[in-house]
């Protein structure tokens, strides 16, 4: 839109024979159909009223011809503030002989009432002399009425569901604690000396920096920490910083007023503002980039921040626990990390045992995990035979208590007896539980791996795996995660 409306082509133009009544040929046309029409001689007063404006406007064709229609029923902005005629769109065409067309005016009635109207302001010419113009228009109401609930009904939509994702994950740990996941199962020295770190830091507003390689449990400790703490009743807030692009990032982390920026239909509160009082988890906190550390300090040396698009800042009381299965210090040192914000996680933290280092415990997360998978898949599996229970002890799990899970599960699927018959595994056999079959899943672990090791194991970008796989680079992430594609194994 320019500032007089949106110019429309020259081929538009209207050209007439008849000079003073410039449009009586086509009158009895003009007055059938359902648009307003306006004709304007070149001093802006109208000479000619369709019946379908008088309806639309409830102006009289007596009481405008001969008049300024500008100062009688559109002098004024659908806020109530004065329109200058020489920014009218009509006024401009009467002077410039250009065509133009808008939909972000109102008329006013008669009565004192306004409506929405899309119109044309279109020249006409007589010899090639411009000679007036014509405006047609018509109400609008209802498209923008339809308009305005479709937004609306998307901003609902929006934060029911952003509301949703918080309430899911929080009644989904709640529901875990019910049933009993939560529970960290393991005897081993490690698990026991991590047990008695957690319960004596979760009471404490310290950060807690959790590391441990992928699928040791970091989230389940996380939990835990917020569990066992006087913020148990108020939400633990998780976000994954490897999920977001920088620029989600800070919206995703701070919120942002309406129009800050494309796609902000609406103001959004933060994950800050919405762990208000509770405890934010961020998870894989290693993929922020340097920009988001930059702002993460601040937030956590100030407790304040300010949404994207707003200067007014926020104060929040929130307990920060960080988790990430990359070597904080190594990634610092390679300059990929900031050392000031290390320091800053690292107040406490907890390290959670690869699975080879507590084989011992495979036995009691075997119970565990059985126990689970008979509610989940309605079964009534008792256990792993010895054989199997020896195998599972013999392997690496370099996906540590999630591979195992993984390969139960589908053990427990195939299984018609009570007790799970497990072969010697390799990296192979654990996803190859029926020989010379392939599930699904193994065909798409494949594919995701065979991508990734293509592509440098780069996730996201235009030249990562996620592009490639025509995925969100977040569901990428969660596909890896749900069928163990890790790096190096
Ligand atoms: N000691 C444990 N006892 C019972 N279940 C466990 C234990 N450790 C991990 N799990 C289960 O293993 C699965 C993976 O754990 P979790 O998601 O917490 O790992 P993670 O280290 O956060 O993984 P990632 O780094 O890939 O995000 C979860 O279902 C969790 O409940």
């Amino acid at each position: 839109m320019t500032k007089y409306g949106d110019e429309i082509p020259v081929s538009t133009q209207l050209s007439i024979d008849s000079h003073a009544d410039f449009l009586p040929e086509n009158k009895l046309l003009l007055n059938a159909v359902g648009e307003g029409i306006y004709g304007f001689d070149l001093k802006g007063n109208a000479v000619f009223i369709n019946p379908a404006a008088e309806r639309m406007t409830g102006w009289k064709n007596e009481e405008l011809l001969g008049r300024n229609i500008h100062n009688s029923h559109h002098h004024s902005h659908a806020d109530g503030s004065h329109y200058p005629q020489q920014d009218c769109p009509i006024y401009n065409t009467l002077h410039d002989g250009i065509a133009r067309e808008t939909s972000q005016d109102v008329f006013w009635r008669k009565d004192g009432s306004s409506f929405p109207v899309h119109y044309t302001s279109t020249p006409v010419y007589k010899d090639g002399e411009l000679i007036g113009v014509v405006a047609i228009f018509r109400d609008i109401s209802i498209q923008k009425q339809t308009e305005d609930s479709l937004r609306q009904a998307l901003e609902q939509v929006q934060a029911l569901s952003e509301k949703l994702t918080n309430e899911n994950h929080y009644l989904l740990a709640e529901l875990a604690d019910r049933t009993g996941d939560v529970g960290i199962s393991g005897e081993s020295q490690v698990i026991q000396q991590m047990i008695r770190q957690i319960k004596l830091v979760a009471n404490t507003n310290s950060t807690v920096l959790i590391y441990g390689e992928n699928g040791t449990g970091k989230e389940l400790v996380a939990r835990n920490l917020h569990r066992l703490s006087d913020r148990s009743n108020k939400p633990m807030v998780s976000v994954n910083c490897a999920a977001f692009s920088t620029s989600l990032l800070e919206s995703e982390l701070f919120g942002h007023e309406k129009g800050a920026f494309t796609g902000a239909f609406s103001r959004r509160k933060g994950r800050f503002e919405l762990a208000n009082n509770g405890t934010l988890f961020l998870d894989e906190v290693a993929e922020l980039s340097m920009e988001a550390q930059s702002k993460l300090l601040r937030v956590i040396q100030e407790q304040e921040f300010e949404r994207v698009g707003s200067s007014e800042t926020i104060k929040v009381n929130i307990r920060l626990v960080a988790a990430s299965h990359h070597d904080l210090l190594k990634r610092v040192e390679l300059g990929l990390f900031r050392m000031d914000l290390y320091y800053r996680l690292n107040v406490f933290p907890i390290k959670v045992p690869a699975l080879r280092e507590r084989p011992d415990d495979i036995p009691q997360l075997i119970r565990h995990i059985v126990t689970e998978l008979n509610r989940k898949l309605g079964k009534k599996i008792k256990g792993v035979s010895k054989q199997g229970l020896k195998n599972l002890m013999a392997y690496s799990w370099p996906g540590n208590v999630r591979e195992l899970q993984n390969l139960l599960e589908r053990f427990s699927i195939l299984s018609h007896g009570p007790i799970l018959h497990i072969p010697k595994i390799t990296p192979q056999t654990t996803e190859n539980p029926v020989k010379g079959e392939k599930t699904l899943a193994q065909v798409e672990a494949e594919h995701i791996k065979q991508t990734l090791q293509r592509l440098s194991w780069r996730i996201s970008g235009p030249k990562g795996a996620a592009a490639v796989l025509g995925l969100p680079p977040s569901t990428l992430r969660s596909r890896m995660k749900k069928l163990n594609v890790i790096r190096g194994v």
